[in-house]
C-alpha cells in the first residue's frame, strides 16, 4: 500500500544571483516581504510552496496543473525528497521512482554496467533484484559494447537510455514526472512509450506535472490547480480544467469553499446534479451568493460591466469581470504570499456599492501621477 501526505508544507527557495543585492535593494525600497520574494536573515527566497495540504492514496493518478511558476515542479521535488520542506512535515509510505532528473545519480567514470548496479542501489532496489532484471536492463538500453565503456564515451542520447532504462525497470508504488519522458531517437521513443505506460501501470500513485492538457486528460484520474505556490483546486481533472479555462489561475473560486458556503448547491452536487463550478458558472454567478475568500456577488449590484454580461447570461464574461475587480475589494482576503502582476490593470470602472472599500493588492503598481478614487484605502 502506498500513501504520501504533506502536511502545512511550505518551500522557501534561496535565491543567489548576481542580482541580488540589486534586488535586495530593491525589496527594501519597496517594502517589500508580504510577496512571493522576502528577505529571510539578510538573503532574497522565492516561495515555491505555499502551506501545501495534501494526501495521496492508491490509485490516484494525479495530475499537477498550472501556469509556469505555479509551483508543479516544486511540488514533485518536495515528493521525490530533493527539496526539503522549510516548514510543514511529509509522511510517505512506498518505493518511489522519480523521472525528474533521469541520468541523476549516474558515475561518469564507471560502465554502463557498473552503473545499473549504482543507480538501481541508489534509489533503493536490492542486488538480487538488479541481478534478476539485468538482462532486460541492458536489452532495452541497447547499447551494444557501450555497456562496458565508462558513461563519460556515451553521447547525451546514450545517457538518457541507460538511465531510463534502469529507471523504469524498477517496480516503484509511487511514480513522479514532469512531462512525459521523451529520449533518444524516434525509434527508441516508441519503444520508450511502451515501456513507460506499463511502467506507470504497475505503480500504485502516480503525479505527474504537464502542460498538455490532452495527456492529463489521457492518464490522470485527479488534478491540482496549482497557482503561485498555492493549490486553489484539488478535484477531478474535468473541474480543474473548466476552471482553469473559465477563471484562469485565480484564487476566487474553489470548490469545497463554495460548497461550504451554499448549503443549497452541496445538496445538488452530491445529488450527483452539477459540480461545484458547474453550478457557479449555469448559476451561482447570476444569483447574490458567497463565492469564498470574503466574497459577495452583491458587490457587483451597481457594477454595469458584471450586470450586462449577468443579463446577456453570459457567466465567462461575468466571471471575468469578477476576477478582474476581486483582487481590489478590501474584503477579500487573499491567499498568503498571493502577489498580482505589476501591471495588473486597476478597475477604475468599478464603482463599489456604498460603505464597499477597494485596495491595491500586493505587487500591483499605481502608475505615476494617477489619481485613485475616493473609495481606495489608503
Ligand atoms: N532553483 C530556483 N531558484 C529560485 N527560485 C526558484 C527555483 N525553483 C523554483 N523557484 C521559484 O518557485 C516558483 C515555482 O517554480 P516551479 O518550477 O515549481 O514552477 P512550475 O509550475 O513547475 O513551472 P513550469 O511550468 O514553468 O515548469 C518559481 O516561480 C520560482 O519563483
Amino acid at each position: 500500500m502506498a500513501r504520501v501526505l504533506l502536511e502545512n508544507v511550505s518551500v522557501d527557495i534561496p535565491v543567489f544571483t548576481s542580482e541580488t543585492r540589486s534586488l535586495r535593494k530593491s525589496l527594501l525600497r519597496f517594502g517589500g516581504g508580504s510577496g512571493r520574494l522576502k528577505q529571510e536573515s539578510g538573503h532574497v527566497v522565492a516561495r515555491a510552496l505555499n502551506h501545501i495540504d495534501l494526501e495521496l492514496r492508491d490509485g490516484d493518478r494525479l495530475g499537477l496543473v498550472g501556469v509556469n511558476g505555479a509551483g508543479k515542479t516544486t511540488l514533485l521535488r518536495v515528493l521525490a525528497g530533493t527539496y526539503p520542506p522549510t516548514a510543514g512535515r511529509i509522511r510517505s509510505e512506498g518505493r518511489v521512482a522519480s523521472l525528474l532528473d533521469v541520468s541523476l545519480g549516474l558515475d561518469y567514470e564507471l560502465s554502463g554496467l557498473q552503473n545499473i548496479y549504482l543507480k538501481a542501489l541508489f534509489h533503493g532496489v536490492s542486488r538480487q533484484e538488479i541481478d534478476g532484471r539485468l538482462e532486460e536492463i541492458i536489452d532495452f538500453a541497447d547499447l551494444g559494447e557501450f555497456i562496458n565503456l565508462p558513461v563519460r564515451t556515451y553521447s547525451s542520447g546514450m545517457v538518457l537510455r541507460l538511465a531510463f532504462s534502469i529507471i523504469t525497470s524498477m517496480v516503484p508504488d509511487i511514480i513522479l514526472m514532469d512531462e512525459w519522458v521523451g529520449v533518444g531517437d524516434s525509434h527508441f521513443i516508441e519503444k520508450a512509450t511502451e515501456r513507460l505506460e506499463n511502467f506507470v501501470g504497475r505503480s500504485s500513485i502516480l503525479v505527474l506535472a504537464s502542460h498538455s492538457e490532452d495527456l492529463i486528460r489521457k492518464v490522470c484520474n485527479r488534478a491540482l490547480l496549482m497557482s503561485q505556490g498555492n493549490i486553489l483546486t484539488d478535484g477531478s481533472v474535468a473541474n480543474v480544467y473548466h476552471q482553469y479555462h473559465t477563471l484562469g489561475p485565480q484564487p476566487f473560486f474553489n470548490d469545497a469553499e463554495y460548497l461550504a458556503l451554499n448549503a443549497d448547491v452541496k445538496a445538488a452536487v452530491e445529488a450527483g446534479a452539477f459540480s461545484a463550478i458547474g453550478h457557479f458558472l449555469l448559476h451561482g454567478i447570476y444569483e447574490d451568493r458567497e463565492v469564498g475568500r470574503g466574497l459577495h456577488l452583491s458587490v457587483f449590484a451597481e457594477d454595469p460591466i458584471f450586470q450586462e454580461a449577468v443579463a446577456r447570461q453570459d457567466s465567462t464574461e461575468a466571471a471575468r469581470r469578477m476576477i478582474a475587480v476581486a483582487p481590489f475589494l478590501a474584503s477579500v482576503k487573499l491567499p498568503e504570499n498571493w502577489r498580482l502582476p505589476r501591471n495588473t490593470p486597476i478597475p477604475l470602472d468599478f464603482t463599489p456599492p456604498p460603505g464597499v472599500r477597494l485596495r491595491i493588492p500586493p505587487g500591483v503598481e499605481v502608475p505615476e501621477g494617477l489619481e485613485l478614487p475616493e473609495v481606495y484605502e489608503r
